[in-house]
Formats: C-alpha cells, sequence, structure tokens
C-alpha cells in the first residue's frame, strides 16, 4: 500500500464500496434491523431529544427505519444538505420529503437551516466508509464531518454508522481527520 495517505484511502474506499456493493437483500435486511435496534438502543440510553443523522443511500446503512422511529418518538432529526462550498447545511427529517443533492445523495427538502443548527443537536449520527480500532474515521471522501466535527467546540456524543466488516484495525489519517465517539453496526454499539 502506498505510504500517501489519501492514496491509501482512495484504495481502501475503492474495496468497501465494492463490498457494499455486492451484499445480498437478505443481508442487508438483517442489518438494518440491527442498525435499527442498535441506534434506538443508544438513543434511549442517551435520552436524546434532538439528534443529527443522515438520509441513506441504497449502499448505505440503512437509517430510515431508526428516522421514522425518532420521528413517531417525537425525537427530531436533522439531516445534512451538501454545499458547494464544503459546509453541510442542515433540514429536519420528514418521512418522504427528500431530494437529490449536487452529488445525487438523498438530501431533506424541509426548512434549510445553516450549518449552525448541528450545535443544538444532543447526539451526532454520521456516515463513514470504515472505523478504526481508535475511533478514528474514514468518510467518502470530500471531508464534509471532518469539517463540520472539526468546528464544533462543544461535541455532544458523535457515532458512526458501518457494516460490522467496517470496523477495521486501522485506517489511513490525515491531520485533519476527527475521530468518533462510537460506532453502531448491526451487532454492537462500540463506544471508544
Ligand atoms: N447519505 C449520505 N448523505 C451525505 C453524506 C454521506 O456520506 N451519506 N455525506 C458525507 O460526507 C455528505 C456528502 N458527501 C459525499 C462524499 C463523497 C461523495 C463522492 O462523490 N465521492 C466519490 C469518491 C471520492 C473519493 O474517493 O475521493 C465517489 O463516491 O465517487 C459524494 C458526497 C452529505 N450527505
Ligand atoms: N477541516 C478541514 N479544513 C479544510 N479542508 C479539509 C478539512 N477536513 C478535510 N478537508 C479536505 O477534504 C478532503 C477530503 O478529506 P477526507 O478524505 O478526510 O474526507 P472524509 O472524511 O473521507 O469525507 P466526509 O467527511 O465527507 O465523509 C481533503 O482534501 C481535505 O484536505
Amino acid at each position: 500500500m502506498s505510504q500517501d495517505p489519501s492514496h491509501a484511502k482512495r484504495a481502501l474506499r475503492a474495496e468497501l464500496r465494492e463490498r457494499r456493493r455486492i451484499m445480498t437483500a437478505r443481508e442487508r435486511e438483517q442489518a438494518t434491523a440491527g442498525i435499527t435496534r442498535n441506534l434506538i438502543d443508544l438513543s434511549t440510553r442517551l435520552g436524546v431529544k434532538h439528534a443529527s443523522a443522515y438520509l441513506s443511500a441504497s449502499d448505505e446503512p440503512d437509517t430510515r427505519p431508526f428516522l421514522r422511529w425518532a420521528s413517531e418518538h417525537g425525537i427530531r432529526v436533522l439531516l445534512p444538505i451538501s454545499r458547494n462550498d464544503g459546509l453541510l447545511d442542515w433540514a429536519p427529517f420528514d418521512d418522504g420529503v427528500e431530494d437529490a443533492d449536487i452529488f445525487g445523495m438523498p438530501a431533506p427538502t424541509t426548512e434549510v437551516l445553516s450549518p449552525m443548527a448541528i450545535n443544538e443537536v444532543d447526539l451526532i449520527i454520521v456516515p463513514a466508509a470504515a472505523i478504526d480500532r481508535s475511533g478514528m474515521r474514514m468518510g467518502w471522501g470530500r471531508g464534509y464531518f471532518d469539517k463540520t466535527l472539526g468546528s464544533m467546540d462543544q461535541r455532544p456524543p458523535s457515532y458512526a454508522v458501518v457494516f460490522d466488516n467496517e470496523v477495521v484495525e486501522r485506517v489511513p489519517t490525515e491531520l485533519h481527520d476527527q475521530a468518533v465517539d462510537g460506532v453502531v453496526t448491526p451487532s454492537e454499539i462500540i463506544t471508544f
């Protein structure tokens, strides 16, 4: 593997992307059930009232059943919308109210709030490609969550959501990379 972390990241992302692509429908369903159960457990344990999460794309761990549960239980959830300047706007979850963002990622079309809105939440749920045993996070390569997490001085607990085989020994890291406080997979909740 190359010494340059950005090259190593690219290679690892390609491998992970391919692994997600070849998952069967049954594997996905089972993963969704576990992830939903663990996200509900985590939010309940933390007494969360206001969270941020993401609207999953078809290859990503499915957040929608959790989002519906949260909505039914009075938990307000903010979802990201990618901006051209590298920051994320936020908008509240409302089932079915969505469109594609500038990258084709699902994004909410409810009332747009500024990047500052994330400062109001008491749990941050982030997408990731892989998480290592020290909590370092590798995302999909646009730096959105590094900038978002890195800009907050009072950060609530932040948990990444990945499939079980995406918790790895080490991810390649660069100076700007931000660690998360824990990870939710279909089979467990790990707090670092
Ligand atoms: N569902 C969801 N929404 C999200 C994110 C996410 O990961 N999942 N984001 C999390 O940040 C932001 C969008 N981030 C993105 C990150 C990368 C690419 C992208 O096109 N990546 C290239 C590979 C780049 C590389 O490997 O260097 C690609 O996939 O082809 C698009 C959007 C905001 N919304
Ligand atoms: N805090 C920051 N300030 C300025 N640039 C940054 C910052 N964080 C990341 N970047 C830039 O963003 C690009 C992508 O970074 P990286 O590969 O770590 O993204 P990622 O964590 O995989 O993506 P994401 O957070 O969108 O899931 C890099 O070119 C990096 O220089």
